[in-house]
């Protein structure tokens, strides 16, 4: 990766693109500087005059051929610098999206649950696209841009001096008010992209929030966040274009080759009559005059594509940054698959105080521990921990007696499944959503993991069955039916240890018995952490540890913990009173 940061080491794996396109434009400035010239030449001598340049004199007909052949080469530089250019600026767009989505993936999950969808997106999309943009049109005109206006001073300094030295007077006046027009631009800039990312956000929290925007009104509240950015956006354009308003007319006018024009021919007409200026000298100074002016417009916005292309290049750069996870290549065996927490201690980044504080407890293979504790208890922590969404504070988290840090991605995938709350379902037919957990997997595999997550049955009700697509993010599917999806992808999978949420907030009476039956057909011989909300499920397992406030309090067996009358008892009986509430509201119903 590149070391030094910035706009040009981001371009670096398209460097030749880069060179061939401004050596290319550089040639086409030049070559349409020389056109000018010979233009200038051939009307004089249309017009019976004579020519003469570093004491060679020239015929009309050469004069015409070589500007025939000068335009021709000037077109096809013209053309190419743009085509190259763009073929430079897709093979880094491939090659920052290949970078990025690679370097996420092995980036701590945290990080990107932390940063969220809408930043990323800015990153992915519009600042990969920025660059884009930026080398398919601003890399051709860098060259023509700055090889001109040098070109055609160094042309007039040849061809008569004295109008380089009037070119050079406008030009100063103008670039003055040019900078006078540009003063608190970066800082006008970066409240601009501060205006824009705040837009980008509102957008993707209107649409993601919007079913639960809509419970509570119509979408106005979080509209008016939409709005309101709109509005900070839109009033901060208008103070940056007001206050700048006067002076760039005036630089746009001054930049405009009237100006120039008007000043080479009041001077020219001077010169003329008093002798001391040929007519075809005084046509090639207009001309080229007007060249030199036309190439300072593109450069001026050239710059400004820099600075805004430097601060997309600057955001990927931090993510290219980010530190990843280490995972080994060389694997130690598991020796069986135990799961041992030893002396765990984690905080998560935005916080000072530590979710888990000191935690050790031992998972024996084939047996089921269950982790309860209240809302905030650290249980989810636990969990997401062993698939190193985060990495430990300090202690060790150890499978099969092997720290998983030490264990290779492949294999810790291939050992541990993970079946969470938020189940995320791709766009695509059920059928590869399911397929992805083993890509291996014939269709009987599938179906029969299906029946065992006691999803089969519904699938084919389904008009295109297996074929059916989900919709975005599991759109087309209720919350169990996603949930048990996920179980059925697990199944097939068939790790030795299986960690997962038990969630019921998807579940009415029907689809919880069928969640259950598939959750305990999952877990089956399996090494099972769990965390547990309905506590009937886990009376009987191996082990119960109690968490509370990031620290384990309780360790046992559902008798054993009932008798401590601690935590636990405490939690059991909430979850019986809340059984038996819903049971006296029924009662009282009848
Ligand atoms: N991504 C995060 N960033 C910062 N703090 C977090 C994050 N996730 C959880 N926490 C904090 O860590 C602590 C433990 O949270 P955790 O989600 O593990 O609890 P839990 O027992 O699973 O709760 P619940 O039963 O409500 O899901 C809480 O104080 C929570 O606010």
């Amino acid at each position: 990766m590149n070391k030094k940061k910035g706009l040009w080491a981001i371009i670096k794996p398209i460097n030749n693109y880069v060179k061939f396109s401004i050596g290319l434009s550089i040639l086409g400035g030049v070559t349409s500087v020389i056109s000018y010239v010979l233009l200038a030449f051939v009307l004089s001598l249309s017009l019976g005059g004579e020519v003469e340049l570093f004491s060679l004199k020239f015929s009309f007909n050469e004069a015409f051929i070589t500007l025939v052949f000068v335009v021709l080469l000037s077109f096809l530089l013209g053309y190419y610098p743009s085509t190259i250019s763009h073929l430079g600026a897709f093979k880094l767009e491939a090659i920052l999206r290949t970078q990025l989505t690679t370097h996420l993936a092995k980036v701590h999950l945290g990080y990107i649950i932390t940063t969220g969808t809408g930043a990323l997106k800015k990153v992915l999309l519009d600042d990969v696209k920025n660059l884009h943009a930026f080398v398919a049109d601003s890399i051709p005109m860098i060259g023509r841009s700055i090889a001109t206006p040098i070109a055609s001073l160094l042309a007039l300094i040849i061809i008569d001096y004295r109008f380089a030295i009037v070119a050079i007077c406008v030009l100063v006046v103008g670039i003055l008010l040019m900078s006078f027009a540009m003063k608190n631009t970066n800082e006008n800039r970066v409240k601009y992209e501060q205006n824009q990312s705040d837009i980008n956000k509102s957008v993707i929290e209107f649409v993601q929030a919007m079913m639960v925007v809509r419970t509570f009104d119509d979408g106005t509240t979080s509209f008016k966040r939409y709005n309101n950015s709109l509005d900070e956006y839109r009033i901060h354009l208008k103070e940056w274009f007001s206050s700048t308003k006067i002076s760039s007319k005036i630089s746009m006018i001054i930049f405009s080759p009237i100006p120039t024009i008007l000043a080479i021919c009041l001077v020219g007409i001077y010169f003329m009559a008093n002798g001391t200026l040929e007519f075809a000298t005084f046509l090639a100074t207009l001309l080229i005059s007007t060249g030199l002016v036309d190439a300072l417009l593109p450069l001026m916005w050239v710059s400004n594509f820099i600075k805004k292309s430097s601060a997309s290049a600057f955001r990927i750069q931090e993510i290219l940054e980010l530190p990843i996870l280490n995972y080994k290549e060389d694997d130690k065996k598991l020796e069986n698959f135990n799961i041992t927490f030893e002396n765990v201690s984690f905080k998560y980044e935005n916080r000072d105080d530590y979710a888990l504080k000191n935690i050790s407890f031992e998972v024996k293979e084939n047996s089921t521990t269950a982790l309860v504790g209240f809302s905030g208890a650290g249980k989810s922590t636990v969990a997401k921990l062993i698939p190193r969404f985060w990495d430990v504070s300090s202690g060790a988290i150890k499978i099969g007696g092997v720290d998983i840090k030490d264990i290779s991605n492949e294999t810790l995938m291939n050992t541990v499944s993970f079946v969470f709350q938020d189940t995320f379902l791709f766009n695509d037919t059920i059928l590869n959503n399911i397929k992805m957990a083993n890509p291996n997997a014939s269709k009987e595999d599938i179906i029969n993991a299906c029946k065992t997550a006691q999803i089969n049955d519904f699938i084919e009700t389904l008009p295109k069955g297996y074929e059916t697509i989900a919709g975005d993010r599991g759109a087309n599917l209720s919350g169990g039916q996603k949930q048990r999806i996920t179980i059925a992808r697990a199944i097939l999978r068939d790790t030795p240890i299986v960690v997962l949420d038990e969630a019921t907030a998807f579940a009415d009476p029907e689809n919880e018995e069928e969640i259950v039956k598939a959750l305990s057909n999952l877990m089956k011989n399996k090494t099972v952490i769990v965390i547990a909300h309905r506590l009937t499920t886990i009376k009987d397992v191996e082990q119960i540890v109690v968490f509370d406030n990031g620290k384990i309090i309780e360790i046992g067996k559902h008798d054993e913990l009932l008798k401590n009358f601690g935590v636990y008892s405490k939690l059991w009986n909430n979850y019986e009173n809340s059984q038996n509430w819903d049971l006296h509201i029924k009662g009282d119903v009848k």
